[in-house]
């Protein structure tokens, strides 16, 4: 292998971002705005509008319904600079980062608003702001980086008296490496950039870097149950949780005692993807990695999505498993969204992305042994390019869809995880569905595939679906939203692999879990939150 292929894990490591303030409904740093390459625009169609939305400044809130007593109580407790009902920090609070939320506050619906922005510093203050809200009968949102696409941060007001969004923004430490277990425990208001500085410094990593990773947080991983894209080589965020501390409104749960246990069932996993029903997640101790010294990502090409994923497949089930392991189907492979300057550019076949980090000998060792594979599975390997292009690129991706949004193109992705045996029907029939609701509105769309997380048993799929946005883009959305869950579930897949279920997922994942799991779950709640303050109506 020649060293310039093997790239040392040095200065054009991408995932050194710096810390960004998210400023709604715009994706991550306002200095580097994305320009939208001139083949994307055509994407929109001639009767496209271009439309920039409303200025977040100029939308209108409703005025706090808090009562009284609590904020000044609120102020006590956490200190009056802790404590906002500013427009602007109301806003920067209001839903997440689905293309519907960036709609309807482009669209200048600033209804979900929460009434106040709380920034508690302990888990202590945490737990007695659950107990105060509870007394006052006020939904408490839990928000990290505020990234949630299904909903996550839009709790229902219907038997509460006003919403509270509690930002851990200030519980951001390293609190402990343990580099003899390769443990680190981490507050849960860390943003991941930031954790990745932290542990970079001390010679780790933590190896998780999902598309949103200019945003989210460790909480948000923690209550989503977040997939990076190097979940091939260090895991999902949920799998590396070693121990977790939970603040309730009826006190504090801290569990996971030892790496593995036979002391009951594991409880953590109660809390792993609660997103925030049960409480707030305030702590967590998770496995980390030594930094890779070096790091090689190449494409491999493939006839077509079946011969591909037959060949991620081998891997995933016999090995050896890369760290980053994805394979576009064919149309996302000829519109290449990985390098905005070649959209539209037909390419032919399917690009697989497949990349190996760590010490170079392992990484030789891993890549030689890896390609034997995927040529024995009829790959074609073109080279460092596409790999590189992708590395470099990925988080650069999710800026583009401001531009297309400003430019009146509709542009939303979703995802569903299924057995291998199912991963072609059910992909064929999410994008059928999806592609007939949409078509049915005179915006066919252009539906994009690929396979985002492997195991040994199936696969994930994430879709991108990118159309001319109609004169009522949300309602559009809901319809071809509704169409692709009624497929996932019709083909035996789950509502979600890694986005969570919130609010646009809740019943879907209700119709999965079946009665007497919802019953479960239910009384899961009504112990640890017996006022339902807790995110009222998301999961649950
Ligand atoms: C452009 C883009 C790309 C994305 N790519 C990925 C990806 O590659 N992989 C992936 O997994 N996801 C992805 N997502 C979805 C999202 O980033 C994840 O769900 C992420 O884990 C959310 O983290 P966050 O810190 O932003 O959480 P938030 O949005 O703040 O919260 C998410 C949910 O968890 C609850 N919550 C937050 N913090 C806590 C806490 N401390 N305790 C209890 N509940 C809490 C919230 O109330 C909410 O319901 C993407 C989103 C966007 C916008």
């Amino acid at each position: 292998m020649s060293d310039e292929a093997r790239r040392p894990n040095t200065s054009d490591d991408e995932t050194a971002l710096p810390v960004v303030t998210m400023h709604r409904p715009r994706w991550g740093d306002p200095t580097t705005p994305a320009e939208l390459p001139a083949a994307a625009a055509a994407l929109a169609g001639s009767d496209a509008v271009a439309d920039p939305g409303v200025d977040p400044a100029a939308v209108v809130l409703a005025r706090p319904s808090v009562p009284d007593a609590l904020h000044a109580a609120l102020r006590g407790l956490l200190g009056a600079a802790n404590v906002s009902a500013e427009h602007r920090d109301r806003i920067e609070h209001t839903r997440g980062y689905s293309t519907t939320d960036l709609l309807a506050l482009r669209g200048g619906d600033g209804g979900d608003a929460p009434d106040l922005v709380v920034t508690p510093g302990s888990h202590d203050e945490v737990v007695r702001l659950l107990a105060l809200c509870a007394e006052h009968r006020v939904a408490v949102v839990p928000f990290t980086g505020g990234t949630s696409v299904v909903g996550g941060l839009t709790p229902q007001r219907a038997d509460v008296v006003g919403v509270v969004s509690v930002d851990l923004r200030r519980l951001d430490r390293l609190v402990a490496v343990d580099e003899i277990s390769r443990t680190v425990t981490l507050q849960a208001g860390l943003r991941g950039v930031r954790a990745e500085e932290l542990l970079r410094a001390k010679g780790f990593t933590l190896g998780h870097f999902p598309q949103s990773y200019a945003g989210a947080g460790i909480g948000g991983y923690a209550a989503t149950r977040s997939a990076g894209q190097s979940s091939a080589g260090y895991g999902r965020f949920d799998e590396m949780v070693e121990h977790l501390v939970l603040a309730t409104p009826r006190g504090t749960m801290e569990l996971g005692t030892a790496p593995r246990s036979a002391a009951g069932p594991d409880l953590r996993q109660l809390v792993l993807g609660s997103e925030g029903a049960f409480g707030i997640i305030t702590e967590v101790t998770v496995r980390i990695h030594p930094a890779p010294a070096c790091r090689l990502f190449e494409g491999w090409r493939f006839d077509d999505f079946d011969a591909g994923a037959a060949a991620l497949r081998r891997l995933a089930q016999d090995g050896p498993m890369p760290t980053v392991l994805r394979l576009s189907d064919e149309v996302e492979t000829a519109i290449n969204l990985a390098d905005p300057d070649e959209l539209g550019a037909a390419a032919g076949g399917c690009l697989a992305v497949v990349g190996h980090e760590g010490v170079a000998a392992e990484v030789d060792r891993r890549r030689d042994a890896t390609a034997e594979v995927l040529h024995a599975a009829g790959g074609r390997c073109v080279g460092p390019g596409p790999g590189e292009a992708w590395r470099t690129g990925r988080f650069r991706a999710p800026y583009l869809r401001d531009p297309l949004l400003d430019a009146g193109v509709l542009v939303e992705t979703l995802e569903t995880v299924t057995y291998w045996s199912r991963l072609t029907e059910v992909k064929g029939a999410v994008t059928a569905a999806v592609t007939a609701a949409l078509t049915a509105m005179d915006t066919e769309p252009l539906v994009m595939c690929h396979v985002s997380h492997v195991y040994a048993a199936g696969a994930s799929l994430y879709f991108t679906v990118v159309c001319p946005q109609a004169r009522n883009p949300i309602d559009q959305w809901a319809a071809a939203k509704t169409a692709a869950n009624t497929a996932i579930r019709a083909s035996g897949a789950s509502i979600t692999h890694h986005h969570g279920v919130g609010r646009d997922h809740r019943d879907a994942y209700h119709d999965e879990i079946g009665d007497l799991a919802l019953e479960a779950l239910r009384a899961v709640k009504q112990t640890l939150d017996p006022d339902g303050i807790c995110n009222p109506g998301i999961l649950l």
